[in-house]
């Protein structure tokens, strides 16, 4: 079973009708939050591992929720420090929304999902203002909604494991004809090439 097969058996990979972050509504969802729980996020690990291994770093910052199991077990692997930025402050405590001493370090962010890249670009923004560096930022799956073109105004090279192609290729023709018709159209409106 491949990867994309594996989500949709695992209900990772949702088809319906979703409110995205950036606000957009989708008939796709993946909802890999709980990839940690099935041993096919081990190979997820790895391939980010591979991915990473010709970029010079000093620290991992993921995405909070979706991006920190990813960025806490790379980092373990590689022996990097790491380190998370929330979605927004609490309120109280510290009420930082970036949790790492980023001062001086090059950093790569990590999260599970791209998809307008909003969340990378204000993450990035945060980390620089805290005296980081970002180049690069890589996600398990890049929805190929701008978020490439986006980033790559700031400076930042967006790696993906999988593109949101490789993961329909496999999955429309499991689908009916109501659904697949929606997701075809939804990829002529908002999806590159
Ligand atoms: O590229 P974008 O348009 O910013 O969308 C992608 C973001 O949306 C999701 O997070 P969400 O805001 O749902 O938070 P969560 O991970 O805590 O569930 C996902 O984990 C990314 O961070
Ligand atoms: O854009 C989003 O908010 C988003 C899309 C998606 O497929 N999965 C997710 O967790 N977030």
């Amino acid at each position: 079973m491949d990867f994309a097969e594996s989500l949709l058996q695992r209900k990772l990979l949702l088809i319906g009708n979703f409110i995205l972050t950036s606000g957009k509504t989708s008939p796709y969802y993946l909802d890999l939050r709980r990839l940690p729980n099935y041993p096919e996020f081990f190979t997820v690990v790895d391939k980010a591992i591979e991915e990473l291994r010709n970029i010079k770093f000093d620290m991992i910052i993921g995405i909070a929720t979706g991006g920190i199991p990813l960025a806490s077990f790379v980092a373990c692997k590689l022996g990097k420090p790491m380190g998370y930025v929330r979605l927004e402050k609490k309120g109280y405590g510290t009420d930082k929304l970036l949790e790492a001493d980023v001062k001086d370090k090059e950093i790569v962010i990590v999260d599970d999902v791209a998809t307008t890249g909003g969340s990378i670009e204000r993450s990035a923004e945060e980390i620089i203002r805290n005296g980081g560096k970002v180049s690069h930022a890589l996600v398990i799956v890049d929805r190929k909604e701008g978020a490439k073109e986006r980033l790559e105004k700031m400076g930042i090279t967006l790696h993906y494991l999988y593109s949101i192609h490789d993961i329909l290729k496999s999955i429309l023709p499991k689908l009916n004809d109501n659904e697949r018709k929606m997701i075809e159209e939804y990829l002529v409106k908002n999806v590159e090439g």
